[in-house]
């Protein structure tokens, strides 16, 4: 024993093999190392006399007799020996066996982060130090480490987290995805990613030769690791619930996994001797500790010939743990899938409820309020009541007092197609007030029709396109499409809707145009055969991401990712907004060509788009349809009435002329005696009027006139003003 030795070395008692208290099938880490330069035994030297208090050294035990080592250190209380196999000025040759804390601080830090820098740092060391030196393994684990966030698949999976936190629903509509579906999907990705990653760690330590990371040490680590990448991933789940933005949930992860991974897993580092075995099996819910057992077997078969069945059973429980983290992986499953609201079946009251206001005196007076509205219910009602009733709870719930049901009718009798709004009503409550945002909608709308709910801001429009989707609850009534009930087959409602929300919601700005196609069709469930590349001329733009769209190709995109899904219903939320005139008809045109077979339901503010492209409208105010029908037949009640705008005073006696003729004009407004604004209401003589006001234009009375307001946009107006 040489002189660095002589000061350190500690006769150890011969014959003493009974009571460790550091036994073999404990957390062991061993660090092999071979020092052949001088100046790496003086920093060997150097890290002996600060750390002089902690470690044992042996030289009458090789680096073959590392169980015994650690049996020495368990006896002392030692956390590091050192067993020597030789020893010069220029050479040691030698094996650290570091015991249960400092492994289980590299475990648990470990669990701190989803990165699998970290991974490395606990493998690497003992795998590749046992082939290589210190320094190759230390430029290995950098060159690992980068490789790995190069190979991360950031396109899909990313987006589906993202998706998932920033509570896209409309992506979920859009592929025609359940709510189980979403999550097996998520999880499924994300915990076999996390498995890939542990298993390419232990690939890289079979390569190198590593004892523990033998195939009989696999079958320790395999189901443990499998079992804990879908513990992690269902816990990521669970946290998105509760997070708007991917900071935010990054933030939360990483306070969430100090407080729940890392903590447990330090104080179990600490306490691991005296921890019973079978409290470790039950603690797995924590992934740490589930690592930390699981390891500690592998290390025990690999390194300390351990059979498998002492390893799996007397030892650590593996077996009993790996029940367990089942059971616990259903648990989280359970809990992700109570906690997610993205997708919500309702069990609502079918029958009306009793927010609907009559009929002010203005309103009563107006030709176009109530237009249609009493027969577009009748024809709802009776869709409903002809529905096919097999369940006499059913029948119940139709004719008698409110009831909460959980099935619906199957199948219309009469007319199984399109979509059946009846008696729809939903509220928005808060501490201050409650909101009405629908009340007893009742539209029958019929199949491959355009149906256009028009509104003014806040009327209620896109609650009821969320409702249609059952991104939603509705508190009263029911929905059919296509002859199946929200509250009974949501799943398969859910699958014959594709929809796009207001601001392009279902975008992601930093994938391209090629990227959002590919994304939507992988996850979707009934892909559609067309090529939206080329049918919505999106080539010319198809690698640019999505933030760098103009406004008019983020919405054919928008269109385009939810008709991939092949859908029955499209429900499109103003997505014409923002958009220019020309852009706005051709998107019109296209949609016209490639859904002939489909029912749309769409929202606009644009009357003119309305007017011009939609079968049926209904005007919603403060959340009640108050008209509607086909867009011909509300126009003709305004047949006879324009409105103007005239440049310069007309006389009193123009109107008293006017009515001598059978034309009422009323002046609405003057603005800064200008400007004139008349309504005027005509029989069939409507050229009658204008020659009158070309003669007053050329007796320089006044100096112009106008036609301001399409019949159409009157309707609209009239209604806000009895509205209000
Ligand atoms: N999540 C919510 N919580 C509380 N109130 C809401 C919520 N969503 C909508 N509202 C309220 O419900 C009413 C109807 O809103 P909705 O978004 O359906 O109207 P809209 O007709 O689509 O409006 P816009 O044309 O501006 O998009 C509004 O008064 C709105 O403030």
């Amino acid at each position: 024993m040489s002189l660095l030795f002589d000061k350190l070395y500690i006769i150890l008692p011969s014959n003493s093999t009974d009571n460790f208290p550091i036994v073999v099938n404990q957390q062991m880490g061993e660090y092999a190392l071979q020092y052949n330069k001088s100046q790496d035994i003086q920093e060997l030297q150097n890290f002996m006399d600060i750390h002089s208090n902690y470690y044992l050294v042996s030289d009458s035990l090789s680096s073959n007799d590392t169980k015994d080592m650690t049996d020495y250190m368990g006896q002392h209380g030692a956390n590091i020996g050192i067993a020597v196999d030789e020893f010069s000025q220029k050479k040691f040759v030698g094996v650290f066996v570091v015991s249960s804390i400092f492994f289980s601080m590299l475990a648990a830090h470990m669990q701190i982060s989803n990165k699998l820098v970290y991974i490395t740092i606990i493998a690497m060391p003992l795998a590749a130090q046992e082939k290589f030196g210190l320094l190759q393994t230390f430029t290995l684990m950098i060159t690992m480490s980068f490789s790995f966030i190069i190979f991360s698949p950031q396109g899909y999976f990313f987006q589906f987290a993202k998706a998932r936190i920033e509570g896209r629903k409309d992506v979920v509509a859009f592929a025609g995805l359940s709510k189980l579906n979403w999550h097996v999907t998520w999880n499924f990705l994300t915990g076999m990613l996390i498995f890939a990653q542990y298993m390419i760690l232990l690939i890289i330590g079979a390569i190198f030769g590593a004892r523990f990371c033998s195939i009989t040490s696999w079958l320790a680590y395999i189901p443990t690791l499998l079992l804990v990448s879908f513990q992690v991933s269902l816990i990521c789940d669970i946290l998105q619930n509760f997070c708007n933005t991917m900071e935010n949930y990054e933030q939360l992860f990483g306070t969430f996994s100090s407080l729940f991974f890392l903590l447990p897993a330090l104080a179990g580092g600490f306490f691991i001797d005296r921890i019973p075995k079978l409290l470790l099996a039950f603690l797995s819910i924590i992934p740490s500790f589930a690592l930390m057992n699981s390891i500690s077997v592998g290390f025990n078969i690999g390194y300390f010939n351990t059979s498998i069945s002492e390893g799996f059973m007397s030892g650590n429980y593996i077996l009993l743990q790996l029940v367990l983290q089942i059971v616990y992986i259903a648990l989280l499953v359970y809990i992700a899938l109570l906690l997610d609201k993205s997708l919500m079946k309702s069990t609502s009251k079918i029958q009306p409820t009793n927010v609907t206001e009559p009929p002010t005196e203005k309103q009563k007076q107006s030709s176009v309020y109530g237009f249609g509205v009493e027969k577009m219910i009748t024809h709802a009602h009776d869709a409903y009541i002809n529905i096919d009733i097999k369940e006499t709870d059913n029948k119940k719930m139709l004719h008698g007092d409110y009831q909460e049901i959980d099935y619906a009718p199957q199948t219309y009798t009469n007319g199984s197609q399109g979509v059946l709004i009846y008696n729809v009503s939903k509220d928005y409550k808060s501490k201050k007030q409650v909101i009405h945002a629908n009340k007893n909608v009742n539209l029958l709308i019929n199949n491959n029709e355009i149906f256009g709910v028009l509104g003014p801001n806040g009327s209620g429009k896109t609650t009821l396109c969320k409702a249609v989707m059952m991104a939603q609850t509705i508190d009263s009534g029911d929905i059919v499409v296509n002859g199946l009930s929200i509250r009974s087959d949501f799943k398969e409602v859910q699958k014959k809707i594709g929809i796009c929300l207001q601001n392009d919601a279902g975008l992601f700005e930093e994938l391209t145009v090629t990227e959002h196609l590919q994304f939507y069709k992988a996850i979707c469930t009934n892909p559609s055969e067309i090529d939206f590349l080329a049918q919505f001329q999106l080539e010319e733009h198809k690698d640019k991401r999505a933030k760098e769209l103009s406004g008019g190709w983020k919405r054919r995109l928008s269109v385009a990712c939810a008709l991939q899904n092949n859908p029955d219903i499209l429900i499109l939320d103003e997505i014409t907004s923002g958009v220019d005139a020309v852009a706005r008809e051709e998107l019109w045109k296209l949609l016209k060509e490639i859904c002939r077979d489909k029912t749309i339901i769409a929202t606009t503010h644009t009357l003119h788009e309305a007017q011009t492209y939609f079968d049926r409208v209904a005007f919603i105010m403060n959340g009640q349809i108050v008209c509607c029908g086909k867009v011909d037949d509300i126009t003709n009640l305004y047949k006879n009435k324009i409105c103007l705008e005239v440049r310069g005073l007309l006389p009193k006696s123009f109107f008293q002329e006017m009515k001598e003729l059978g034309i009422i004009v009323e002046d609405n407004q003057v603005v800064g005696q200008r400007i004139q604004m008349l309504e005027a209401q005509c029989q069939d003589n409507v050229e009658v009027l204008f020659q009158h006001l070309n003669e007053y234009q050329e007796h320089k009375i006044i100096e112009s006139f106008s036609i301001t307001q399409r019949q159409f946009d009157q309707v609209f107006y009239e209604l806000i003003r009895v509205c209000e």
